[in-house]
């Protein structure tokens, strides 16, 4: 398959080297446009087949296209695919709250799919939610499903409205993640921790607690109890959580996540 990948930046480039991780795409194969000179330079190591900073005529021998810039760019990049772009080429976006139906009518072009996924797919442990327009065959799909399995897993959306809470969810959910250990580094440097003994600590704790959600037979609240001693240490950490509003202020964030994705949906 030959794929050319408009914005090759954290996304985009991670979808990339996926492939060929899994050597689904050889590296001749791909076309790389990428506006930012520097971001270019990095990205000759790559050593893709054509490099270029430029929309042109050539992107109608690639079999997927792979939008990958910021939502707010794309208008200059429907102007140049528009001209160029060939019935029977896949369009896949990844853009945040740019709906295929405006794709469709930009590019005017039918065949498109639409994904979210998130910046664990650098690691090949991504989560990937699509919709596809009706355009698009089963046999295009299918291929396409092999290739976003490659940064991680994958969900079909029959209702591509959903995306919207996906992007809220999974697409923004690493930051949220973030967010909570930094905190916690924090506090344990406040309490008189070198930043690497109060990020080891930090760390260590995520991924056995992360595994233990995967691997113990018992549910998330069981699990706090079974760390909540009564009239203990973390009942007085739980309390002030609940008493600050910590899970609520959460959830809200995740809406006002949501709310901005349907915002930019709309235009
Ligand atoms: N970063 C994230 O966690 C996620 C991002 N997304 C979506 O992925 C898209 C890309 O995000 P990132 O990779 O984080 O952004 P990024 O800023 O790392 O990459 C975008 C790249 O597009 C290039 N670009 C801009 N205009 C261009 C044009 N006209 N022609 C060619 N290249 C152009 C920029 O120079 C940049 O290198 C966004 O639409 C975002 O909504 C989706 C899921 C997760
Ligand atoms: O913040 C954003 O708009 C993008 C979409 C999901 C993650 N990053």
């Amino acid at each position: 398959m030959k794929i050319a990948i408009i914005g090759c930046g954290n996304m985009g480039m991670a979808f990339a080297r996926a492939f060929l991780k899994f050597d689904l795409v050889k590296k001749e194969d791909f076309l790389l446009v990428e506006k930012s000179p520097e971001r270019m330079e990095s990205l000759r190591g790559f050593q893709p087949g054509v490099l270029t900073g430029i929309i042109g005529p050539q992107i109608a021998d690639y079999d997927l296209v792979i939008l990958s810039v910021k939502p707010q760019d794309y208008s200059l990049v429907q102007e140049s695919l528009r001209s160029v772009i060939k019935p029977g080429q896949v369009v896949f976006s990844i853009m945040a709250g740019i709906p295929i139906s405006l794709i469709q009518q930009t590019l005017n072009h039918q065949e498109v799919i639409r994904a979210m996924p998130n910046t664990p797919a650098m690691l090949g442990m991504g989560i990937t939610a699509y919709a596809a327009s009706p355009e698009v065959d089963m046999n295009q799909l299918r291929k396409i499903e092999n290739l976003i399995n490659a940064t991680g897993r994958s969900v079909f959306l029959e209702d591509e409205a959903q995306l919207d809470a996906v992007t809220a969810l999974s697409g923004s959910g690493p930051a949220y993640f973030f967010y909570i250990v930094k905190a916690m580094i924090e506090a344990g440097k406040q309490m008189g921790f070198e930043e690497s003994v109060a990020s080891l600590l930090v760390k260590q704790t995520m991924l056995g607690s992360f595994h233990l959600i995967n691997t113990a037979d018992r549910s998330l609240d069981e699990l706090i109890k079974a760390v909540a001693s009564k009239g203990g240490t973390t009942e007085a950490a739980l309390r002030q959580f609940e008493e600050g509003g910590t899970a609520d202020s959460l959830i809200r964030g995740i809406h006002a996540a949501q709310q901005r994705a349907t915002e930019l949906s709309n235009g």
